[in-house]
């Protein structure tokens, strides 16, 4: 295939209009989904747009408007296994089109990768998957006069499927090659290798529950994970879930709820959150009693933030500003969560690998430098600073520590304990700051294991 033609490019949005139907050919049933499908997978992977610009709860993207939530939600499969897969789908499309992709025919790479999408992973009869592969490549003047040789590749693929599966390399084809070099370099070939393949995995379901985690374990039918929080498999709307609307829960990964689990937090302390929508970690630091000031840049996210503190029925001081430029009394704590490449939350938004690029973590750390900086003057002597970034990048957890504490002899390193933790110690570094890989926490059931990637500092101010 023309790989080199596909690029992540820092462009601005497009707004995705959905594919016309043509005037002189009903549409069949399902041929809609697939067209929407390869157009949100081309603009996702050409144009660097997040997957959660078309698909989270807030969403409400204008392709996707007027299509039934099951049509939207076998979109999002397809897109989002598309992705997962992108370099086996890849690789198996080029082995099969000996002439490479027709050039003059630019939609032709994302209708095959959809419908190879649908054949070597999805629940899809392979006729049905390639017929509409068939009739949207009709669809396109630029396509058309390649429907016989799309009938041709994709009747190929299904037949080489077991081949095709048995011969794909989770590090190797479906990780991008920069990211690949870096976690072989960081945490040898083992480990990268591990993380790939936890990569493959749809995570279930993790949640944070505010109090009494055993009963909600039990309404939930959710397994309480030694860390405190619960993990189900649903695909039940989460507003539909038991407690939800009570306020009871909310969304958060179970390695994200550990970074405010850390933080000595409780009533008669003041603690910041410096980086706060859409405000999990805010949450579990208000649930202590303490008083909370929660402050992000960003307006519409705090939007998010203050709806879920309203249904969550906890209160904390919101403010929209820079933390840069934000001044106040020193605080008893303050919790960094800091904008980070997200190379950690691979497992739930397979878009991040496609869509960043080297220079982005660069950027990121300096910008993460610059905010540990200012935390520490607003801190009070003896309070603790909790660093995080969900990324498994050195350069923004390891090395942003090693350069702060250097610069700030002020500051001590606080080790985290496997206690703390839920006795999870292979998520503890020889420094006992938290290195938690999407590998970590394997069961015996691949679909109930894993974590999302993220690094956890706790300092505390001397002086
Ligand atoms: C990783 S997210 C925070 C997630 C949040 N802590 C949670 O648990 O829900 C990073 C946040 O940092 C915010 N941010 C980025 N740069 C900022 C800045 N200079 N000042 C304040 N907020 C900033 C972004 O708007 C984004 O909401």
């Amino acid at each position: 295939m023309a790989n080199s033609s596909i690029r992540p490019a820092a462009s601005g949005r497009s707004k995705l209009r959905k594919p016309a139907a043509s005037s002189t050919e009903e549409q069949p049933a399902g041929l809609g989904v697939r067209r929407t499908a390869a157009a949100i997978l081309r603009a996702i992977v050409t144009k660097g747009q997040a997957l959660d610009d078309f698909f989270a709860p807030e969403s409400n993207p204008e392709i996707l408007a007027g299509l039934e939530p099951r049509d939207k939600a076998l979109a999002r499969s397809i897109v989002t296994v598309a992705l997962r897969r992108l370099g086996t789908i890849r690789a198996a499309l080029t082995g099969l089109l000996a002439q490479g992709l027709p050039r003059q025919a630019p939609d032709l790479e994302w209708i095959l990768l959809v419908a190879g999408a649908q054949i070597l992973f999805l629940d899809v009869p392979d006729h049905a998957a390639v017929d509409l592969a068939v009739r949207a490549t009709r669809l396109d003047p630029k396509s058309t006069p390649f429907a016989p040789l799309v009938n041709a590749v994709l009747r190929n693929l299904a037949r080489g499927r077991e081949k095709i599966l048995a011969e794909s390399d989770a590090l190797a084809m479906d990780t991008p090659a920069w990211l690949a070099k870096r976690w072989r370099e960081t945490y040898g070939e083992e480990l990268a290798r591990a993380i790939a393949l936890a990569h493959r995995e749809e995570p279930t379901l993790d949640v944070t529950v505010l109090a009494e985690p055993d009963l909600w374990a039990e309404k939930l039918g959710a397994r309480l994970l030694p860390t405190g929080s619960l993990r189900l498999e649903t695909h039940a709307p989460i507003a539909d879930l038991p407690g939800f609307a009570e306020g009871v829960w909310f969304v958060q990964d179970a390695a994200a709820a550990l970074p405010a689990r850390l933080m000595p937090a409780g009533p008669g302390l003041r603690i910041a959150d410096f980086c706060a929508a859409p405000g999990g970690k805010a949450a579990q630091l208000a649930a202590t009693g303490a008083h909370v000031t929660a402050i992000d840049r960003s307006a519409t996210r705090l939007k998010r933030l203050s709806a879920n503190f309203a249904r969550l029925h906890l209160e904390a001081e919101v403010l929209a500003a820079d933390v840069l430029t934000f001044e106040a009394e020193p605080f008893d704590g303050i919790l960094l969560d800091a904008p980070c490449s997200a190379t950690g939350t691979i497992r739930r938004h397979p878009d991040i690998a496609w869509i960043k690029q080297p220079k982005d973590i660069l950027a990121l750390a300096l910008a993460q430098a610059r905010m540990l900086d200012k935390a520490a003057t607003l801190l009070k002597a003896g309070g603790t600073l909790i660093y995080c970034t969900c990324s498994l990048e050195p350069e923004e957890g390891e090395e942003r520590i090693e350069a702060f504490l250097q610069n700030h002899p002020e500051f001590r390193r606080r080790p985290i304990s496997p206690g703390e933790v839920g006795n999870l110690s292979e998520i503890i570094n020889q420094n006992g700051d938290l290195r938690i890989l999407p590998a970590h926490f394997q069961g015996t059931e691949a679909r109930f294991s894993g974590l999302d990637g993220f690094f956890v500092s706790r300092l505390v101010r001397c002086g």
